[in-house]
């Protein structure tokens, strides 16, 4: 068990040599701290540099072009896989097909030289706790692939001198009908062996049900790292307020006037507080609220907004309803019995407990 480190790393693909200015950064001067023993995911869109951190924790990339890499408190910038003890299961399972399931897992542990009987006690131990005790004599090739990613992930913490196991899209090449079984899986597993497990994915899903920890990365910069509560309740950032949460928040752009937020097609008025901080702002803004803290009513009360009904989705229960009025278009949540349907008029207030402020794609208050 360990914690992983990251200081100031800084990491971009050109050759060596290239001059500053001339760089297109994969990672850009990110600092950051997995703890020993933690749970954590690794969330952010397509590109945004989540294989480059994790082949730099692992030692597939050894060196970033900047910064410092530790493995529980051990500079291993510039050491290689071998040497940090970093465990990695990929997309597509890596199992030798040939041999059955114990081979598989005893191979990292034979390769080391480890004595046939304390092989055999770990590779037990190992496939207890992945539910593979019944099949060690089957043949890899055999298991279907969710078994198969089981003994992927086998092989890297049969080692118990494994610092930490990186898990990159683990589920993807999975059958949705296995896939919610090998998550808990994963879960679990990370919880027996207390082990630092860091969870790469673009699913907030996934993240959210494996993860006591999340870091959110955008164009190789670190956004945010909390729990999922944490990026529900607080999102640093817009994107992470629209990724984090089913729908995803609200957010509008808007100007401040003397009336509050102007957002094009109506104004919402803010309270002393708000509006100090809106003013001091600098960059663009933007108005985010989740559906859950939308107002709606059923017929227009005073100093609402007129919204029309264009969607109502039925949860069984609660609705979430599509709202537009001019170019603006927000969702709220509202209980099963709101009494008004598609292509009816409603009205909508924005409390201002419920509302969070961004400025320049940064959280305001
Ligand atoms: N070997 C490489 N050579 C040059 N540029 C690269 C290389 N690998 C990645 N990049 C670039 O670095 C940036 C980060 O890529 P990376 O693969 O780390 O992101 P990602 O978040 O894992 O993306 P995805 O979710 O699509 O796999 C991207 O702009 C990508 O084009």
């Amino acid at each position: 068990m360990a914690s992983v480190q990251f200081l100031n790393v800084s990491h971009s693909y050109d050759p060596p040599g290239t001059p500053d200015d001339q760089r297109t950064w994969a990672v850009r001067d990110l600092s950051v701290t997995w703890e020993d023993g933690s749970a954590n995911a690794l969330l952010g869109p397509s590109g945004c540099g989540k294989t480059t951190l994790l082949n730099l924790i692992s030692g597939l990339l050894p060196a970033p072009t900047r910064g410092k890499v530790l493995v529980d408190g051990r500079d291993v910038t510039g050491l290689g896989a071998r040497e940090r003890g970093i465990a990695q299961v990929f997309q597509f399972p890596v199992v030798y097909d040939s041999m059955n399931v114990f081979d598989n897992l005893a191979f990292p542990l034979r390769n080391e030289g480890m004595a046939e009987s304390a092989v055999r006690g770990r590779v037990m131990e190992v496939a207890r706790i992945l539910d593979l005790s019944d099949r060690l004599k089957v043949p890899a090739a055999r298991l279907n692939p969710a078994d198969k990613q089981k003994i992927s992930l086998g092989r890297g913490i049969v080692r118990e001198s494994t610092a930490a196991v990186l898990l990159d899209e683990p589920l993807t090449v999975i059958d949705p009908k296995l896939k919610w079984g090998l998550r808990r899986k994963l879960r679990e597993v990370q919880r027996a062996l207390g082990k630092t497990m860091i969870y790469v994915t673009h699913d907030q899903h996934e993240a959210l049900t494996f993860a006591d920890d999340v870091t959110v990365v955008r164009d190789g910069v670190l956004v945010q790292k909390g729990s999922p509560k944490d990026l529900h309740d607080d999102p640093a950032a817009p994107f992470i307020g629209y990724f984090i949460g089913s729908p995803g928040m609200n957010v509008l752009a808007c100007t401040l006037d003397d009336a509050g937020l102007d957002c094009g097609a109506f104004t919402v008025p803010l309270s002393p507080g708000l509006r100090g901080a809106a003013s001091r702002a600098t960059g663009a803004l933007e108005l985010g609220i989740r559906p859950e803290f939308v107002e709606a009513y059923p017929s227009a009360e005073e100093d609402s907004i007129p919204f029309t009904v264009t969607v109502v989705e039925d949860t069984g229960a609660y609705r979430i309803l599509t709202l537009v009025t001019g170019d603006a278009r927000i969702k709220a949540r509202v209980a099963e019995n709101f009494a008004a349907g598609e292509g009816e008029t409603v009205g909508v207030r924005f409390p201002q407990a419920g509302i969070k402020l961004f400025a320049g794609g940064r959280r305001l208050v």
